[in-house]
């Protein structure tokens, strides 16, 4: 809308001279001018799906007309203020300036040099024109070299508080994000938490039938842990559970597997991408290692084990994740019950 307005202005300007006829040519070729300026704004539009720097093309580009269209009127306004031809047309060039120099400071403060720079595009060649002028003039000079300071002075204030605004709005995310992060994250291990299974397993499951791959979830589970707690103190149990995830991530370590702690002492990883086969090959892998592992707990070293249940998810028999959760949990159940320390696979019926 805002480059309409120039239009608008220039026409009233030549319109109102007292024989708009004796500068025909320029009077047409002025109102080309804005009018393609106005199109030029009109069909720049924003590209569809801006990335960064496409986004910042676009704007630049934007600037451009701007600084064109405004640079113009200026050039415009000075003339109109020189010309003794243009005298009826003095009071809407004036007014015409100051309006497009308000609008200006108070939309785009955000970007304070170019702000002031244009500012400057459109008010200086008057006040030169002005300060040149006859003894009337000057009364006007002096009254629009005010105006223009407090402009400068209202747009140095509206892009300080834009930016402290900005500034604590982007503080508020960064805190948000945190707690969020923390929220998802098991204090003690630093893995995934049961809240993060929740989240990502259905996705995860979900995308893996519309892409119509694989994913495979192990779930694994101390045995006799309460032993350990037993035996050594909670603190040394807690070793424990972090020697347990830090193994965990190396044995699990492709970026897009999901170890995480689901509680107390069971653990799962979501593994998309993966076939079962690949995932037995790997819980396997992750049984034998513990087990000839020496964990070192309040300095001595203790060696667990583990259960685990594996399965992969088979969209005829899991209708979603939870399809899948339960028969990998009932193969747990299941290594628990075979004597532990083994692996067993889920049931392929539901
Ligand atoms: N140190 C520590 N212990 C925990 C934590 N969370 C759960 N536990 C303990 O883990 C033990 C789990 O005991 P059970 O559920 O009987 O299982 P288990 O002894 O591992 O026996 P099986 O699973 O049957 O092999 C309990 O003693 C819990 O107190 C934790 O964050 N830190």
């Amino acid at each position: 809308m805002g480059g309409s307005f120039y239009l608008v202005a220039w026409l009233m300007i030549w319109l109102s001279m007292s024989d708009p006829q004796q500068i025909f040519g320029y009077g047409v070729l002025g109102s080309i001018f804005f009018a393609v300026m106005l199109i030029s704004r009109w069909l720049h539009q924003l590209p569809a799906d801006p990335d960064p720097p496409a986004l910042q093309r676009w704007i630049n580009q934007h600037w451009a007309l701007i600084i064109i269209t405004t640079g113009i009127w200026g050039l415009v306004n000075g003339l109109v203020l020189h010309q003794a031809i243009f005298q009826i047309s003095h009071l809407v060039a004036i007014i015409g300036t100051i309006a497009f120099s308000t609008a200006f400071a108070f939309t785009f403060a955000m970007r304070l040099p170019r702000c002031v720079g244009v500012l400057f595009l459109l008010n200086l060649p008057g006040l030169l024109a002005l300060a040149r002028g006859t003894a009337e003039q000057q009364p006007a000079f002096i009254c629009l070299a005010i105006y223009m300071v407090y402009l400068l002075l209202a747009c140095r204030r509206s892009h300080i508080d834009y930016h402290n605004t900005l500034g604590n709005e982007l503080l508020l995310l960064r805190q948000r994000n945190d707690l969020e992060e923390l929220s998802r994250t098991d204090s003690l291990t630093q893995l995934g938490n049961r809240y993060q299974f929740n989240d990502l397993f259905q996705t995860m499951v979900a995308t893996a039938q519309r892409q119509r791959s694989p994913l495979s979830l192990v779930l694994l589970d101390i045995d006799h842990f309460k032993r350990i707690n037993d035996a050594y103190g909670h603190v040394a149990g807690d070793q424990c559970l972090q020697q347990f995830s830090e193994l965990m991530r190396q044995v699990f370590r492709r970026d897009s597997d999901v170890p995480l702690r689901l509680g107390g002492e069971e653990f799962g990883v979501i593994m998309p991408g993966t076939t079962l086969d690949q995932a037995i090959q790997l819980a396997e892998q992750f049984r034998t290692t513990l087990a000839a592992t020496q964990l070192r707990i309040e300095d001595q070293s203790v060696v667990i084990t583990t259960s685990l249940g594996a399965g992969a998810y088979i969209p005829e028999v899991d209708r979603n994740g939870d399809g899948l959760y339960r028969r990998v949990d009932a193969a747990l159940y299941q290594a628990k019950h075979d004597g532990r320390n083994c692996l067993r696979l889920a049931q392929t019926r539901g």
